[in-house]
């Protein structure tokens, strides 16, 4: 019996659960499972239950189409969605859905943390300058508006340890999720009690940090097993978020590439890398890296990616390929405000209609509006040690589309690299379930594997024109988007 590593992507839309050969890296099969988004307005929630019930089926599902023995099954991770908040009471039940890293309510308390202490502070100690989506901003949110959920609460988690509790009955996180708390610090490797004292936050809820996410924290436990139909005792991972496990996944950290950038194109938009200097910019998460060898993965992340811009085809009635270059007019896409730019209130805008303007041409505009906030926070990596002219690795449910993958490297001008693995979220985390079963490091093991390995398009000219356009007319619209004040 050949062995085998299961890798969890539960993210925002949906969780994947990746059956992979231990040795090899060949994906053998996916299986999937919808999550339930709620909430209007700058409310975005998920019901934690719901999650872990889809891992069990996303899991279920892959086994079967594997046709895997569940004995040959030798370690198990889970990469979550980031910056989750979840409150849980004494017997690790949520006690209201979790606020999730596009839930924009928390835009206020946001702004009073940096204000408490200044930007400077908040880079130096956690890397990153508090927004709507980091969790510090959603428990402040939770204390303001609902003091009885904040003082109930018996435990405090991310999405991934939410789940990798329930696996294992352990409460433990890895560096590179605990990053996008604002209460870790990238400083010291540890969390804040100085920045957990402004939060009110008692450190005893939190979980605590493993090494590294591959770092075995525990072995599933006989209610966790019989849930997954896999044998009791199997090795878990500490695991991660859903960018660091992807970084892994496309063989990025000290054990691999160093300052090689990657765009993933989900829900969220975001453009990351693995470096080995300290990122410090507020145009960017200085987040840490799953491997645990002090990398870091600086990020720059957007709230309307692929979601805005389907939005838009049907409103227009089109499929999503049936895009065309946007010439004159101008989408920027923030239907759900925006973080990157950092716009929390903005709805979307369009500009530069014509007689002649087509609908294939408004969505090709809404495509560009999207990459160009993620080309701009491409364009602060250098400055943090990495992007350079190396050519951009494309991951996430849009690089399997046509208009996307044209409109980035017509927008950029880069060379392409489209990984031929598919879901390299939960392959990265097959490669740390793979560490916790051997205690290999997890982007050697991805970097053995090949999968971050792939088609490379070359380079086209750059569309400047339409760079040039879009940043001018956000340039001038920028105090409409910020005071549209329809929250
Ligand atoms: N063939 C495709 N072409 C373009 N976009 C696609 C394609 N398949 C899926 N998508 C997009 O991928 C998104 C889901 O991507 P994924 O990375 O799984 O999201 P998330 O991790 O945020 O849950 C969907 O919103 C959908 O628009
Ligand atoms: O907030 C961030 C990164 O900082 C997002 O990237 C989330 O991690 C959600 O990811 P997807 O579900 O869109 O993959």
């Amino acid at each position: 019996m050949d062995p085998l590593v299961i890798g969890v992507d539960s993210s925002t839309q949906s969780t994947k659960a990746a059956v992979v050969d231990a040795a090899s890296g060949r994906l053998l099969a996916v299986g999937r499972a919808p999550h339930t988004v709620t909430g209007e307005g700058g409310a975005r929630e998920s019901d934690p239950e719901r999650w872990w019930a889809a891992l069990a089926e996303a899991v279920a599902a892959a086994l079967a189409e594997a046709g895997a023995d569940p004995r040959a099954v030798t370690g198990l991770a889970v990469a979550g969605q980031q910056h989750g908040l979840v409150v849980l009471d004494g017997a690790g039940r949520p006690l209201r859905p979790a606020l999730l890293w596009n839930d924009t309510r928390s835009a206020p308390q946001a702004a009073a943390l940096t204000g408490a202490l200044g930007s400077g502070a908040w880079l130096e100690r956690t890397g990153s300058v508090p927004v709507a989506s980091m969790t510090a901003a959603k428990w402040r949110w939770l204390r303001e508006n609902e003091p009885r959920s904040a003082d109930a609460a018996a435990a405090v988690r991310l999405p991934h340890d939410f789940l990798t509790e329930r696996l294992t009955g352990t409460a433990a996180t890895d560096p590179g999720d605990a990053s996008g708390t604002c209460w870790y610090s990238t400083a010291t490797g540890a969390y804040d009690p100085e920045l957990l004292a402004l939060l009110e936050l008692d450190p005893a809820l939190l979980p605590r940090i493993a090494p590294s996410a591959g770092t075995r924290v525990g072995t599933l436990t006989p209610a966790a097993a019989e849930a997954l139909g896999l044998p009791g005792g199997v090795p878990v991972a500490a695991g991660t978020g859903d960018n660091m496990a992807a970084a892994v996944g496309l063989g990025l950290g000290t054990r691999g590439l160093l300052d090689h950038p990657a765009v993933s194109l989900g829900t969220s938009g975001t453009v990351f890398a693995a470096t080995r200097t300290r990122p410090a910019t507020a145009a960017l998460a200085g987040f840490a890296a799953a491997d645990g060898h002090g990398t870091h993965l600086p990020l720059g992340c957007t709230l309307n990616c692929t979601l805005a811009v389907d939005r838009m085809a049907a409103l227009l009635g089109l499929d999503r390929e049936d895009a065309a270059p946007g010439g004159e007019a101008v989408v920027l896409p923030y239907l759900d405000g925006e973080r990157t730019p950092d716009l929390p209130a903005a709805a979307g805008l369009i500009t530069g209609v014509r007689h002649t303007t087509t609908p294939r041409q408004l969505l090709g505009a809404a495509y560009e509006g999207a990459v160009f906030a993620l080309l701009r926070a491409l364009e602060e990596l250098p400055a943090q040690g990495a992007g350079g002219d190396a050519p951009l690795r494309l991951v996430g449910g849009g690089a399997r589309g046509r208009a996307w993958v044209e409109t980035v490297r017509r927008l950029s001008g880069r060379p392409v690299v489209l990984p031929r693995t598919t879901e390299l979220v939960a392959v990265g985390a097959a490669a740390l379930a793979a560490g916790a079963a051997t205690g290999d490091d997890p982007v050697a093991v991805a970097t053995a594997w090949g999968t971050g390995g792939g088609e490379t398009l070359p380079p086209v000219a750059p569309d400047r024109d339409t760079l040039d356009r879009i940043a001018s007319v956000l340039d001038r619209a920028t105090p409409l988007l910020t005071t549209q004040g329809h929250r």
